[in-house]
């Protein structure tokens, strides 16, 4: 499923002394299937775009449409966009309530209107998803778990909702390398396996590197940059300009270019660091 957004604006506080315009004319198209990255430094407008995707926020002009469909159009309902549009928030965990792990889960798909039957299948099959043993964790509070299991729990409370398009708002913030990892490791499954459109806030360009296959780059409400990842992180000095750095093994091949080894441009993971080091340290 797509998302259009055309010349999308939206101000904050209109005309009163504190009026801010948070974004400045967006246009962008995120394709099925696509795995987006949005980075950007703080304030430059991440939250408050992502929050248009799924119709929390309307746009001060402009449009969004998803899947063919503007959504800002009057009569259209919040729950069909939620259907579609699944948006775990920063620090999700804040928001479990409920006693049991499956409890939770079951929330957002129980204010779609299912019945229980379904409510029940799409629990289990989004806690299977999400890595978390159905019989295992079920009964279990939500706040037995560790940082990274309880992060878990949220996205399966959204993935619940069967949405084809998934937005994550930095899910790794605040977790240990552990929990980052698995974060991660099911993120990377979900958009894999079950082909969602994926649209993930990141602040660590090392976790964009691994994962998205188009990176977007917020500054000051705009559009600064957007293409491949390999694109994107080429350019070292917008990049810096605008407060973002590149990924550590890009400086550490650029250094070890300047020295005179025959390292490639273009390396953005470790695992193409490893590959291109090891090369040009082979006795020739
Ligand atoms: N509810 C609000 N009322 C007024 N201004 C707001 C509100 N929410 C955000 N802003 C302002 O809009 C701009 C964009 O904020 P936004 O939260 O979208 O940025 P961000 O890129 O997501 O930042 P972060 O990385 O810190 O989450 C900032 O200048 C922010 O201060």
């Amino acid at each position: 499923m797509s998302i259009k957004v055309e010349n999308l604006v939206h101000v904050y506080m209109p005309k009163s002394p504190f009026e801010k315009v948070a974004l400045d004319n967006i246009n962008l198209e995120i394709e099925d299937g696509q795995f987006v990255a949005l980075i950007g430094h703080t304030g430059s407008g991440k939250s408050t775009l992502i929050q248009h995707f799924n119709g929390l926020l309307k746009p001060s002009s402009g449009s969004i449409i998803v899947d063919g469909k503007d959504i800002t159009e009057k009569g259209v309902k919040l729950t069909d966009i939620r259907k579609k549009v699944g948006l775990v928030f920063q620090y999700p965990e804040y928001q479990l309530f409920e006693e049991t792990i499956e409890k939770d889960i079951q929330y957002g798909p129980r204010n779609l209107g299912l019945n229980d039957e379904e409510i029940s299948i799409r629990t289990k099959r989004a806690m299977e998803m999400v890595g978390l043993e159905y019989d295992l964790y079920k009964d279990k509070s939500p706040f037995e778990l560790s940082g990274g299991q309880k992060r878990r729990v949220a996205i399966a409370g959204v993935v619940a909702m069967e949405p084809k398009i998934l937005i994550l708002d930095e899910p790794t913030a605040g977790l240990d390398p552990k929990g980052r990892d698995e974060i991660l490791l099911q993120i990377k499954k979900l958009h894999k396996e079950y082909n969602m459109t994926t649209i993930l806030v990141s602040h660590s360009m090392e976790d964009v590197a691994k994962l998205a296959d188009r990176v977007i780059v917020m500054n000051k409400g705009k559009v600064a940059l957007d293409g491949a990842p390999k694109q994107v992180f080429k350019e070292i000095e917008t990049l810096e300009n605008i407060g973002l750095a590149v990924p550590q093994v890009t400086y550490l091949g650029e250094e070890l270019r300047k020295r005179g080894f025959d390292i490639k441009e273009d390396i953005i993971t470790v695992e193409e660091a490893k590959e291109a080091i090891m090369k040009a340290l082979k006795p020739q």
